[in-house]
């Protein structure tokens, strides 16, 4: 398949700063991509080099297989929707979303069916002469939505579009640009702070560190299979212990650790005595259990100091997990342990060697 958006070790310095470090990504036609990060990882500036607003030190732009790099903004045919939605507050919703297309000079007809046929997809048909000061946010978002996919674009960027919502809203919003961007069927970028949204939204999340991508992946991959404990703490809680190509190590135990073991607090289950065997566990003092509707939060904390978080469906009997009681905790399933073993790099060079 023919990839429509294509990120080529791309380098970008403002200032004294070094803020994307050989940046590369590829996304197939249609694809739903999030760039996850920190503030400040350089998510905003990868948006806009794609959108054409930041120049490069040094590599390559291509859409659908062609170089964009030279090419301006406004001939790139990329739709952006900001957090702060800029709609023009003296036009009506409809002159909003006829915006692009009245400066492409497209005829007055196509204009009228194309701005109908956008608040159609955007379920606001009915508000093409509204002013968009009497439009609720999430209403206002979509209007700039249907505005920027009016020009037909190749690409459509999404700048944080839902932080100016409330968490509510927000989830609904989420939903609804997701609909709305598999029906049209547009490659999309979008950027994030928030894992949730980034996980409902994506085909790929790319998560950002200090200007370079650590891992592209889908979201189940990412969760499951973390490259390293940055994106294994990022997505989701995580526990990690000392491994070694087996698995973890016993806890506390100060054996030599090749990797690191991600479990993930509902991969843990509270072990009797008798279902210890040489099962792998961890031994602690239950500090915090909290309820939290589908589930228990469960800290403990093991002699050595180490906090393991712990997450049990709702019919646990809480009673044996009151603060201060000592529990065992072991791995629901062992094939749900994954390893990252950052040696594994450095072993092989030594075998070539
Ligand atoms: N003009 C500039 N000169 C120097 N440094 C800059 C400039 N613009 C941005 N930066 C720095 O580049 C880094 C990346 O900025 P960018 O806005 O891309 O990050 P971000 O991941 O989008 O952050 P946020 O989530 O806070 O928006 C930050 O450390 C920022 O301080």
């Amino acid at each position: 398949m023919s990839i429509a958006l294509s990120i080529k070790d791309v380098h970008v310095t403002l200032g004294q700063f070094e803020v994307l470090r050989g940046v590369s990504l590829d996304a197939e036609p249609g694809t739903f991509v999030t760039l996850l990060g920190a503030s400040g990882s350089g998510k905003t500036t990868l948006l806009n080099v794609i959108a054409g607003l930041q120049q490069l030190d040094s590599g390559h732009v291509l859409f659908d297989g062609e170089n964009v790099e030279r090419r301006p903004p406004r001939k790139r045919r990329v739709g952006v929707v900001f957090q702060s939605y800029a709609l023009f507050p003296h036009m009506s919703v409809g002159e909003n979303v006829a915006f692009p297309l009245r400066a492409a000079r497209r005829p007055a007809a196509e204009r009228r069916r194309v701005v109908q046929e956008m608040l159609d997809l955007v379920d606001l048909g009915g508000m093409v002469d509204r002013a968009p000061a009497s439009l609720s946010g999430g209403q206002r978002q979509r209007v700039a939505l249907a505005r920027a996919l009016a020009s037909d674009p190749s690409i459509l960027l999404l700048d944080e579009p839902m932080a100016a919502l409330d968490k509510q809203l927000r989830e609904r919003m989420q939903v609804e640009i997701k609909r709305i961007q598999q029906q049209v069927g547009i490659t999309t970028v979008a950027v994030t702070h928030d894992q949730a949204e980034a996980m409902t939204m994506s085909d790929l999340v790319a998560i950002m560190h200090e200007g370079q991508l650590v891992q592209v992946d889908s979201p189940e991959n990412l969760y499951r299979r973390p490259v390293d404990e940055y994106v294994a703490s990022f997505l989701g809680e995580a526990n990690l212990f000392p491994a070694d190509r087996q698995g973890p190590l016993p806890v506390d135990s100060g054996a030599p650790a090749t990797g690191t073991a991600v479990v993930r607090p509902e991969d843990l289950v509270v072990l009797d005595a008798g279902q210890l065997g040489d099962r792998w566990h961890v031994r602690g003092v239950v500090r915090l259990l909290s309820f939290q509707g589908s589930r228990f939060r469960l800290e403990v904390t093991t002699p050595a100091g180490r906090s393991v978080v712990c997450s049990l469906p709702p019919h646990t009997d809480a009673g044996a997990l009151l603060p201060g009681s000592e529990v065992t905790l072991g791995c629901a399933d062992s094939d749900r342990v994954h390893v990252i073993h950052p040696a594994a790099v450095g072993e092989q060079l030594k075998l070539v060697a």
